[in-house]
């Protein structure tokens, strides 16, 4: 484990072979079980198309190097929040699909069904998934390949929990569980990948994991990128910061070599939060 050093905003890489791609910049907000009403969630989405900047993607943006903005509503309001939000730019995903296709599987939502009403991302493996709904390794391996087949880009969302940070085996459950998740993903899906380092006791706590720890464990988890598959993935692929990452905290996070992105839950509600972590300054 060789900790990052440079702490330049590094997404274009630098290598010389051309087979390594830029880590085009991707900020989400997860909305989680908010809010109440579709009301509410159109308000929300109407504000937010109003905050845009000048380095965020457009509809269609040729700029590959844009910050991509993508928001992940509750499933019943996807559709109009999707209707209000995409001339603006702003891309919608789901928060969670079960792996099968169809079938007597109550309350539950398939991927065809969210690629169906413009889903171009979800979220697997998210803590509150694992820890509320049961969501093991092997269920989550499934959701990451289901939602690749149909087209759309898993989140993969891996953490350490508070326990398991304070006994320092931090690094090998995030490495168990990317290994896990990714079981039979090929490298040309990986493209389609994304992966969220969000350490569980900073998830909604406001402990945000200081930049540089973050910008070590995400420089970590590209050197089992490159075990699993080589350096080419471990280097392309984008890996978001999240647990509590506000307005005050975004630049310094954004600021780190190895964060292409943040994965942002409860300022997420708030337009105006948002606005500005979306739009981070860069140095
Ligand atoms: O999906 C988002 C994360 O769980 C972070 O949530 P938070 O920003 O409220 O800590």
């Amino acid at each position: 484990f060789a900790p990052a050093s440079s702490i330049s905003h590094a997404h274009q890489l630098t290598s010389t072979t051309s087979l390594l791609a830029s880590r085009q910049p991707i900020m989400a907000g997860n909305w989680k079980m908010n809010p109440a009403t579709e009301e509410d969630a159109l308000a929300l989405s109407s504000a937010l198309t109003k905050l845009l900047g000048e380095e965020t993607c457009a509809i269609d943006d040729s700029d590959e190097m844009c910050t991509e903005v993508v928001i992940f509503p509750p499933h019943p309001f996807i559709s109009k929040v999707r209707d209000a939000v995409e001339e603006a730019g702003i891309t919608v995903g789901a928060q969670s699909i079960f792996f099968e296709d169809k079938g007597a599987y109550t309350g539950s939502v398939a991927a065809s069904m969210v690629k169906s009403i413009g889903c171009e991302y979800v979220l697997c493996g998210h803590s509150e998934r694992r820890t509320l709904f049961n969501d093991d390794d092997m269920a989550i391996n499934k959701k990451v390949k289901k939602v690749l087949e149909m087209g759309m880009k898993p989140i993969l969302c891996i953490g350490e929990t508070k326990e398991e940070y304070d006994l320092k085996v931090k690094n090998e459950v995030c490495a168990m569980q990317l290994s896990k998740d990714l079981v039979g993903v090929t490298k040309e899906q990986m493209k389609d990948v994304v992966i969220a380092y969000e350490p569980v006791w900073a998830i909604g706590t406001g402990l945000v994991c200081g930049a540089e720890e973050a910008n070590d464990t995400h420089a970590f988890l590209r050197t089992v990128l490159a075990n699993l598959y080589d350096d080419e993935v471990a280097q392309a692929t984008r890996i978001q910061y999240g647990g509590s990452v506000t307005p005050d905290s975004v630049d310094g996070l954004m600021a780190m070599s190895e964060i292409d992105g943040c994965l942002v839950g409860g300022a997420s509600l708030v337009a105006e939060s948002f606005g500005r972590i979306i739009n981070y300054k860069k140095e």
